[in-house]
């Protein structure tokens, strides 16, 4: 890994949104970190690894001096906004982005193309090609993110050439990359797929991700994809890869460690004690299979009869795209949902299931997962889910059990340690939280260490350095294999 120190000042990180959102609050500007999994991983990087991050901040900030002040408190974290108007912002990220987009690239149906927030899509694609462009000098490294950005590279390509500035780009993807049947519901796909192709690196979560997006360029495109892990696309070689994204587990160590957070895991277990604790932390998205999982909950419930008082549930279901009418329409459902569920098992020593709907600090969080005999993750598709690792880097004491859904990315590397199930089947869940609560130590345990080992060995360190070693070979070499 000796070149990332070369590379390390000359790297630039796109995502559409960054680290840190804007908000304004009585005229006067405040930032509060992100959610979700993208910014956690990239998160972890910061440790090991320099570079200037671009991104939307948020918030629509017309005013040139206000912009200025944004930009500034933003720089202190080597943040720099790229400010998009609020109606474009809107259509590209919750329009075209969330509605649309995202749907598919999780095998949802019944989505509608429209033009008009495609057309706010490449617009916003655009005008970060132009940011990033004018920034990048000969030899910067560009690492792209994600779905909101996937025109980028192609646009970027072009403005540098005209400019006369070599960089290599490198890009990722944080969701599944569906099969291409699938695939062919989005009209516009071909342009996606070759703003994508021209970069010189291109990661995915997983091998079935990456063979999936092989598998639609070869029928789509008609492109040579017969040597394994890359594409000859207009006289270039386009690098294909899995690389591993995780967490930084040692930040949850240390956490664990702070006396406030100890203190506070006591207190939660003298509340908690004689009845076990199930956890689940999720954004408030379909993906998560949220309904599924309070569906399969009651399930549980109704065929454990005994176990009434000595098992809840503590869901958190976080904050998302609330902009989004399907969002809106999710979350009343999950509050009917958690309603009912209490009406017919609560009794007057309690509820089983406690359902928060807002985020919680990040003590809040690794005491939770702490206190947590279970984690249980019901996602119907999920790029990796990172909560699994988080889980897994706060139960050294306890050696809780993951039951994890066979949909989630990190199922791929995961099911081993344990427990896996459908989550359309609500019998299989109910079966999966009764093992996994009656699990016996010595079995708890190995499945634990098989964990550990994993998410202490695929940090998010690891994931950020691995790739940029790959990406600054393809500037140094672009003509070697992959
Ligand atoms: O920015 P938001 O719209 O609030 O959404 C949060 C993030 O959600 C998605 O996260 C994905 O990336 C994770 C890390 O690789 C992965 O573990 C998870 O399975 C994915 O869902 C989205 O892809 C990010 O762009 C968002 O920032
Ligand atoms: O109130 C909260 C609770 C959790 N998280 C974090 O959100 C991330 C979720 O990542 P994951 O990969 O599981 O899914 P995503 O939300 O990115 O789809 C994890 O790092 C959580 O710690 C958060 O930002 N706010």
């Amino acid at each position: 890994m000796g070149s990332i120190t070369d590379t390390k000042r000359n790297l630039i990180i796109v995502s559409n949104r960054l680290p840190l959102s804007v908000k304004r609050v009585d005229g006067a500007f405040e930032s509060s970190l992100s959610s979700g999994g993208l910014v956690t991983s990239l998160s972890g990087l910061t440790k090991s690894t320099e570079f200037q991050w671009f991104g939307w901040p948020g918030i629509e900030v017309k005013d040139p001096k206000d912009q200025e002040d944004v930009e500034k408190s933003l720089k202190e974290h080597s943040a720099t906004p790229i400010f998009l108007d609020s109606s474009l912002a809107h259509e590209h990220y919750n329009g075209f982005s969330n509605r649309i987009l995202w749907p598919i690239l999780h095998y949802q149906s019944g989505v509608v193309f429209d033009e008009t927030p495609w057309q706010a899509y490449r617009r916003v694609n655009e005008l970060f090609a132009d940011a990033i462009a004018s920034t990048a000098k000969s030899g910067t490294l560009i690492w792209v993110h994600d779905y909101h950005l996937m025109l980028l590279p192609e646009l970027l390509r072009d403005r540098l050439k005209q400019q006369g500035k070599s960089c290599a780009i490198g890009f990722s993807l944080h969701t599944p990359f569906p099969a291409g049947d699938f695939w062919r519901n989005l009209p516009v796909r071909k342009h996606l797929i070759e703003g994508m192709l021209s970069s010189d690196l291109i990661g995915f979560h997983t091998d079935e991700y990456k063979q999936n997006f092989i598998d639609t360029c070869a029928s789509l495109l008609n492109v040579r994809t017969e040597i394994p892990n890359q594409i000859q696309y207009k006289n270039r070689l386009v690098c294909i890869n899995k690389f591993i994204v995780g967490i930084d587990p040692q930040k949850f160590t240390d956490t664990l460690q702070k006396p406030d957070v100890q203190q506070r895991i006591r207190s939660l277990k003298e509340h908690y004690k004689g009845v076990k604790v199930i956890v689940g932390v999720d954004r408030l998205d379909h993906i998560k299979g949220l309904t599924q999982k309070l569906k399969g909950f009651d399930a549980f419930l109704d065929d454990h009869p005994e176990l009434q008082n000595k098992v809840v549930l503590i869901q958190v279901a976080v904050p998302s795209r609330e902009d989004v009418k399907e969002y809106q329409d999710l979350e009343t459902e999950l509050c009917t949902i958690a309603g009912k569920i209490n009406g017919k098992h609560a009794t007057p020593e309690g509820t089983p299931l406690l359902y928060m709907h807002r985020s919680v600090p990040f003590n809040e969080l690794t005491a939770l997962y702490s206190v947590a005999d279970v984690c249980l993750l019901t996602s119907t598709r999920d790029g990796m889910n990172l909560v699994a690792f988080e889980y897994v880097a706060c139960q050294q004491d306890r050696h809780g059990v993951l039951v994890l859904s066979e949909f989630a990315g990190a199922a791929s590397f995961m099911t081993d340690g344990s427990i896996p199930f459908h989550p359309a089947n609500k019998t299989e869940m109910s079966e999966a939280i009764f093992n996994a609560l009656n699990l016996d130590p010595a079995e708890r345990k190995a499945k634990y260490e098989y964990l550990q080992g994993f998410v202490n060995t695929n940090t998010s360190a690891k994931w950020g350095e691995t790739f940029i070693e790959k990406l600054s070979q393809r500037c140094r070499r672009p003509g070697d294999s992959c």
